[in-house]
């Protein structure tokens, strides 16, 4: 896998005495949703893109070695960066998106959250081995990275087996308009990183992206460190910062390749509270793939319960919809409750009562079978009565890698 410089897709949104770098290009800010909420709109966010491609381009144009035959990456200050290309320029894709995945992510490029070194980056390279890894700074940059077609693919974590879900991305799948075509389980094995010659002794603070501290919680404790611990936006980027910034005092969590990137030493190793520590990703396109029923396929999808007030509401058309699949034998692997951003709140304006407030909720389920299968389409069907909203968000091969402990080459 080809791992870019973080230089690109970046708006660092750490606390400002936690910056690491100052980029030499304006970063593309997190700017246009769909919905309008963030203050950029789409016009402006591609004009920024065009702006910054040409500026890079003609930086490049003199930073390039005369050897150099390699129109995509470019070195620039020691950095590897992307080459980009005005947006009205974009290469149109070299697959076609309706036929499965590629099983091989030779040429694709795949945006990720985070900085090289994250457990992100690792997961684009078991998802396509490969592939080009563009690192993006925040998940909604990865989202506009396919989107406006810089990236082919775009990876995302959406639960670990120790933190659990990472409510950010279930929010963006639904503001967006991508396509879930598959998973991977990534084993995540944490260190303690600290710059070469520092001592547990010397800490007062580690670092890390909030799900692993999270995931580390028991054993920073146990290890007797006396420290603080701050979120950052990615593992490797807290690496990163201790690195770049010459912390002794602070130690980053994150994964023994980032160690090697940055330059620091493994304090401790494996300092995820369980060995079985995993976290699932999702890879993400423009358009979908077609489901199948020659290999085990798992469907994602997104519904809002019907609030008519009558006989479907509250608990009894979650009941509904589940045994729509439980009928079925079709097996739920997950399911997940986030609030209904257009309405959050409900007020019953009862005879008897009226200030009750009930919460709305948009109901993540992930079940066992593909959409091509009858019963898959027929319990869809059903469920369909039930709800206001429904949204397919993906059919897609389930990741039926075997088990293996934490420790893997990938990190
Ligand atoms: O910070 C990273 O390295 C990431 O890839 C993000 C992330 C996450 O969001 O859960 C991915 C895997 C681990 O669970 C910890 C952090």
């Amino acid at each position: 896998m080809q791992a870019l410089s973080p230089s690109f897709l970046r708006t660092r949104s750490i606390p400002s005495t936690h910056r690491i770098i100052t980029p030499r290009h304006p970063p593309i800010r997190c700017a246009y949703t769909q919905n309008g909420v963030v203050g950029v709109n789409r016009a402006d966010y591609q004009t920024m893109c065009a702006i910054l491609a040409s500026k890079v381009a003609c930086e490049q144009r003199a930073d390039k070695s005369s050897n150099s035959s390699d129109h995509s990456i470019t070195t620039v200050n020691g950095h590897r960066t992307l080459d980009l290309i005005p947006i009205g320029n974009l290469p149109r894709p070299l697959t076609n998106d309706l036929s499965p995945a590629p099983l091989h992510g030779a040429e694709l490029r795949v945006a990720y959250q985070g900085v090289p070194g994250a457990y992100s980056e690792a997961a684009a390279g078991k998802a396509y081995p490969g592939c080009q890894a563009i690192p993006c700074d925040q998940f909604e940059v990865a989202f506009q990275a396919v989107e406006l077609w810089i990236a082919d693919r775009a990876v995302l974590p959406v639960e670990n087996s120790l933190g659990g879900s990472i409510h950010r991305n279930y929010d963006l799948l639904l503001r967006h308009r991508l396509h879930i075509v598959g998973e991977v389980q990534l084993p995540v094995h944490h260190c303690l990183l600290a710059l070469p010659g520092v001592r547990k002794e010397y800490l007062t603070r580690v670092i890390s992206h909030p799900q692993a501290l999270a995931q580390c919680e028991h054993t920073l404790t146990k290890l007797g460190l006396n420290v603080t611990r701050e979120a950052v936006d990615d593992t490797a980027g807290a690496a990163e910062y201790v690195a770049h910034n010459g912390l002794r005092d602070t130690a980053a969590i994150a994964s023994s390749r980032a160690a090697e990137l940055y330059g620091l030493q493994v304090l401790a190793d494996g300092i995820q509270d369980d060995s079985g520590n995993v976290t699932r990703f999702v890879m993400l396109a423009r358009d979908p793939i077609i489901p199948r029923t020659d290999r085990p396929f798992k469907t994602s999808i997104v519904f809002a319960t019907q609030g008519d007030g009558g006989s479907n509401k509250g608990t009894s058309a979650l009941f509904k919809v589940l045994s729509a699949f439980a009928f079925r034998n079709i097996s739920l692997t997950k399911i997940e409750s986030r609030p209904h951003r257009n309405s959050p709140i409900r007020i019953i304006d009862d005879a008897n009562v009226g200030t009750a407030k009930h919460f709305e909720y948009m109901f993540y389920v992930d079940f066992e079978a593909s959409m091509a299968e009858p019963r898959a389409q027929n319990a869809l069907a059903e469920v369909q009565e039930f709800t206001s909203f429904l949204r397919v968000l993906g059919s897609y091969p389930m990741d039926m890698s075997p088990w293996s402990p934490s420790r893997t080459d990938e990190q």
